[in-house]
């Protein structure tokens, strides 16, 4: 096993093209008004054009309202969405694709809230991020040992918030996860990746492996 590697707050198809050649499974197109990595629905669909036939696109919104999200799945040919705000699980179905719920993690009591979201509607994933302002992007980390104690949850977990080339190793080693996320970890600025860091990053990734 390797973990999966999503590239988050793709907004040029260079970057998306680059991404995809580098050996991302998975691009994060993000929907948030207020992130700087925001694109319109015209420039999502043009990137999601983009995809490889075994790669992801998934749409990242916050605290949006499910008609606008199930729009965007439908018009921007996302393949799943990532609810990265303060969404209660009954929120989380009706998009018509797979759900990765986003939690921020400041310490157990968020890990356990975490768990209320496994098994509900369509939720495939849960997403751990740091608890940065703004909600995502902010480069901030979490206590990695807390992923283990969703080991008998049954639930792909991808792990996110400050990851970059090089503490990703160390970050999958300590919690072996589906996959990792990362967007601020790999860019020149908001929203414009570094072509020689995401490589590096998919490579330190696809390099580990587990039975
Ligand atoms: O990236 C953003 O600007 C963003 C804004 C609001 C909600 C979510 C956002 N990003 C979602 C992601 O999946 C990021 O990759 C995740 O938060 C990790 O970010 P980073 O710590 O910069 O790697």
């Amino acid at each position: 096993m390797s973990a999966r590697v999503k590239i988050c707050g793709i907004t040029r198809e260079e970057d998306a093209r680059m991404a995809w050649a580098a050996g991302a499974d998975a691009l994060g197109l993000n929907f948030y008004l207020r992130s700087p990595r925001y694109v319109t629905p015209e420039t999502a669909a043009a990137l999601a054009r983009t995809r490889p036939a075994l790669g992801s696109v998934v749409g990242v919104f916050v605290n949006e309202s499910p008609d606008l999200i199930r729009a965007r799945v439908r018009d921007c040919g996302l393949t799943s969405v990532q609810l990265h705000g303060d969404e209660p699980p009954e929120a989380c179905e009706g998009y018509g694709v797979p759900v990765i719920k986003a939690l921020r993690i400041r310490g157990p009591e968020d890990v356990e809230r975490a768990r209320t979201y496994v098994g509900v509607g369509d939720v495939a994933t849960l997403l751990l991020d740091g608890a940065a302002p703004g909600y995502g992007g902010g480069g901030v980390g979490f206590d990695w040992s807390l992923v283990a104690r969703l080991a008998d949850a049954g639930v792909p977990v991808l792990v996110a918030g400050g990851l970059n080339p090089g503490n990703v190793q160390e970050a999958v080693r300590a919690t072996r996860p589906y996959g990792v996320d990362v967007a601020s970890g790999v860019e020149v600025s908001p929203g414009v990746k570094d072509a020689d860091a995401v490589r590096a990053f998919v490579r330190a990734v696809k390099t580990l492996r587990w039975e």
